[in-house]
């Protein structure tokens, strides 16, 4: 029976008669229980949030706006056997081991997921999410095409995956040309590599195009997505 059957027939007094206070206890009288005040709804729990794409689609660049929009994320640091590049910073950009330590991590079954990416290795350790869960942040963690195959695997629905896109394969091209950051040779693998990854979409729950010159309102996108999951009635709720 609904609530709207249970309410007794007492006389209720007359709305301009009656202070507030006064009518409030009328109205919790007829109810017959008090008004709660207490959150309408349960604090939501902490989301995983895990941002992919073919290289060069900008995703250090939306993390990068992410992390200067919004509170209350924890943006996971990766490990990897790579060698640090001039300008980057241990524990920031990476937690930089070397292959021997990236290994006994593996073997001590510390790390989320791990890939050996361009021939080094990579990998999420678990202990950073676990304990940036438990203060309630939400955890977002950016991983290449594969890296969000494996992941999907491993958290199936109890995390949200966003595929993040150019607005074309051109522009795609050209921003990875633009960056510099490779030789040619690796740049052709690097393209390939991206076409194949393009099939993996249908495997993810949301799209975003990171269009030229549109950073903000793909980082705005990403913000919508965090938004409308932690509105869930059910939300995902993902144990690590
Ligand atoms: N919306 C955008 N408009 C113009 N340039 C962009 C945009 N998003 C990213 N870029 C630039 O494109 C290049 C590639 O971006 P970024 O390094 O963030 O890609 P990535 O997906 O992290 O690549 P990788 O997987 O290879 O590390 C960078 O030079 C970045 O500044």
């Amino acid at each position: 029976m609904s609530d709207a059957h249970k309410v007794k027939s007492t006389p209720l007094p007359l709305l301009d008669k009656a202070s507030k206070p006064e009518l409030l206890r009328a109205l919790e009288s007829s109810l017959g229980s008090a008004f709660s005040t207490g959150p309408a709804s349960p604090p939501p729990a902490p989301l995983i949030v895990v941002i992919s794409g073919p290289s060069g689609v900008g995703k250090d660049a939306v993390i990068r706006g992410l992390q200067e929009s919004r509170q209350g994320l924890h943006f996971v640091v990766t490990a990897t056997s790579r060698p640090m590049r001039p300008g980057e910073v241990d524990g920031k950009d990476y937690y930089f081991v070397s292959k021997e330590q990236f290994l006994s991590m593996v073997e001590r079954n510390e790390l989320l997921e791990y890939a050996l990416v361009y021939g080094d290795y990579k990998g999420i350790p678990k202990k950073q999410i676990r304990e940036f869960m438990a203060l309630g942040h939400d955890i977002v963690l950016r991983v290449d095409v594969q890296g969000a195959e494996t992941l999907r695997r491993i958290l199936g629905n109890s995390a949200v995956f966003v595929f993040l896109v150019a607005e074309s394969e051109l522009k795609l091209v050209e921003r990875l040309i633009d960056r510099k950051t490779e030789t040619a040779e690796a740049l052709l693998v690097r393209i390939a590599t991206a076409r194949e990854e393009m099939k993996h979409i249908k495997n993810f729950d949301y799209v975003v195009v990171n269009a030229e010159g549109k950073l903000d309102s793909a980082v705005k996108t990403v913000e919508s997505i965090i938004d409308a999951e932690k509105a869930k009635v059910w939300p995902r709720r993902a144990v690590i």
